[in-house]
């Protein structure tokens, strides 16, 4: 059995399952087991890994809520992070993901920043299924064509894919369950894509709200965060740092000038723990209470 932490960052369900010392995965079988269990429903595994480079702390492997894997998980970073920084005492720490290399740290106040690196605009590496030379606006809309309900949407990865819809009314008079799975499933995203509605209120705050690729809707998800942030100076909208209120609460982001980096500060909570079996997803109190995260 593998220890693990149920906690949330503003409300994106993750579940925290340290696999180091094992040879073994989180099956997409045994993540679609505990997402249907409504005490370890989830939006994100984040299972944690020996490190498999010189210089990290761990590689760690990122799972949906319907066993598809994700690039990045800013949200689940920060849980993460908080995880090992109570069982080592330590703050600072290196990931490696199939995104890259990614550096965390944990301040005085308990919040957690995590390096979410540089974004990615290039439409073939977002990617799109056609050229845009320009990803500020592209040209999609849902609704009719005189009167679309959402249009024009900001594409760019954050190391996963994200569209950012902008627009002028309240987030959540948007219905973005029913649009929300479409646009996900749009052909203009051959690896689908998180779907993000944005609502600029100044130069310094922007309302969000997020259809998770693979997860549906969520309280939170902060490389859509990062994504309406950094979407929102590059068509002037906003400067480079920004509050972005999703519907869990705040998240702090910077688009630092100096090396490109998109820097995200939030919360993470911890709320039980328990011990699961990676295969099947069959899970119970952790008797053994090793690590941080049992
Ligand atoms: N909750 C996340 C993003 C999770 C991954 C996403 N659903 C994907 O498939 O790309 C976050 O906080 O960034």
């Amino acid at each position: 059995m593998a220890p693990f932490a149920k906690m949330n960052g503003l409300g994106n369900e993750i579940l925290v399952v340290d696999m180091r010392g094992r040879d073994d995965v989180v099956a997409p079988e045994a993540a679609i087991a505990l997402a249907a269990d409504s005490r370890t429903a989830f939006d994100q595994i984040m299972a944690i890994h020996d490190p498999k480079r010189a210089g990290t702390d761990a590689w760690v492997d990122i799972l949906n809520s319907d066993g598809s894997k994700a690039q990045a998980c800013g949200n689940g970073m920060r849980c993460v992070v908080q995880a090992l920084a109570a069982e080592t005492g330590r703050r600072v720490f290196t990931f490696q993901t199939i995104a890259g290399i990614l550096n965390a740290s944990e301040h005085e106040d308990g919040s957690i920043s995590v390096d979410m690196g540089p974004p990615e605009f290039r439409w073939d590496r977002v990617p799109l299924s056609e050229e845009f030379r320009d990803t500020r606006m592209i040209e999609l809309q849902i609704g009719p064509i005189d009167a679309p309900v959402l249009h024009s949407p900001s594409v760019m990865s954050m190391g996963n894919p994200h569209a950012i819809f902008w627009v002028d009314n309240d987030v959540n008079s948007y219905d973005l369950e029913r649009f929300g799975p479409l646009l996900e499933h749009h052909p203009i995203f051959p690896e689908r894509a998180n779907i993000s509605i944005a609502r600029v209120l100044s130069d310094k705050e922007i309302d969000l709200r997020t259809w998770e690729r693979g997860a549906g809707l969520t309280r939170a998800c902060g490389s859509a965060a990062c994504s309406a942030a950094v979407s929102a100076a590059r068509t002037g909208r906003t400067g480079r740092t920004v509050t972005v209120n999703v519907p869990g609460g705040p998240l702090a982001i910077e688009w630092r000038e100096r090396d490109d980096h998109v820097i995200m500060t939030g919360p993470a909570e911890w709320e039980f723990s328990g011990a699961l079996d990676p295969k099947t997803g069959v899970w119970g109190p952790d008797t053994a209470e090793t690590g941080a995260v049992s």
